[in-house]
């Protein structure tokens, strides 16, 4: 292992400022922390900075200041790191068609452990945990392309957890799901036993499955509370382009 820490957080994001090769400044000094286990929602407006932060994450961008931690190792843009910080960080894209190309759902699941060099029985366990978390395991044989779409996210969640990260990341997890699907995806993820960061405009959502949410907006972190503390502000979600569904109250 290369300079594992052990720690109690799986993200400490500190002061990262990122600026666009064309000079746009994206993030102005972000912190955040996320301890292991937690659930935390990561909301705002249409270009607050939140794919830019979420790419911070697994090194696909780098700080123009600050630093980020996946579970106590810097992320940092030599190769041996890199490949570590991307099994850490399980990013779950809005398109699960961006993760799903092999012939069946099982290929996919084991895609991911196999080219870290897991073979055989231990390769088969991870893909059997992995499909049996997200409620998948009798669809193993199929072709992702006919499944349906709540399904193929659900498959994408698997080939992210078979990798047994230190943090899920989830680009909008409730985009395109039925009702049904909806909440039997959020029933999943309030069963899994990792960290989870979720990126959404879902607001009832953000509250069912997480009790903290963080706020971006301007490429600035501009609340960071209880999910029902925040969602209960109306001036602060008013602030920040934010809106609940008519009707909708939040709920202890
Ligand atoms: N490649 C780029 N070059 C320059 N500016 C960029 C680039 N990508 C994003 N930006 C800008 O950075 C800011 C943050 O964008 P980002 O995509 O991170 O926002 P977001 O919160 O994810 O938005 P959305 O909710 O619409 O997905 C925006 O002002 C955007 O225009």
């Amino acid at each position: 292992m290369i300079g594992v820490v052990q720690t109690a957080l799986s993200l400490d994001v500190r002061g990262v400022r990122y600026a666009y090769p064309d000079g746009h400044v994206a993030l102005h000094g972000v912190d955040l922390t996320v301890p292991r286990g937690d659930r935390v929602a990561l909301l705002g407006p249409n270009g607050a900075g939140k794919t830019t932060l979420v790419l911070h994450l697994n090194g696909i961008l780098t700080p123009t200041e600050g630093s980020v931690r996946v579970g106590g190792l810097a992320v940092t843009p030599d190769r041996a790191t890199l490949a570590e910080v991307r099994r850490r960080v399980g990013i779950v894209f809005q398109d699960p068609d961006d993760q799903l190309f092999l012939p069946t759902v099982a290929e996919d699941v084991a895609f991911g452990p196999a080219n870290l060099g897991l073979r055989g029985a231990e390769l088969a366990v991870r893909v059997d945990e992995a499909l049996a978390a997200v409620g998948m395991s009798e669809h193993r044989a199929r072709a992702p392309q006919h499944l349906s779409f709540g399904q193929r996210r659900r498959v994408a969640v698997a080939t992210v957890l078979a990798m047994h990260p230190e943090i899920l990341v989830l680009d909008e997890p409730s985009s395109n799901l039925d009702p049904a699907a909806r909440r039997e995806l959020a029933e999943i993820l309030r069963g899994l036993p990792v960290t989870l960061l979720m990126v959404t405009h879902d607001l009832p959502y953000a509250a069912e499955l997480c009790d903290r949410s963080v706020i971006l907006d301007g490429g600035r972190i501009v609340a960071d509370a209880p999910t029902l503390d925040l969602l209960g502000n109306e001036t602060l979600l008013a602030r920040h382009r934010l809106e609940l569904p008519y009707g909708f109250t939040p709920q202890p």
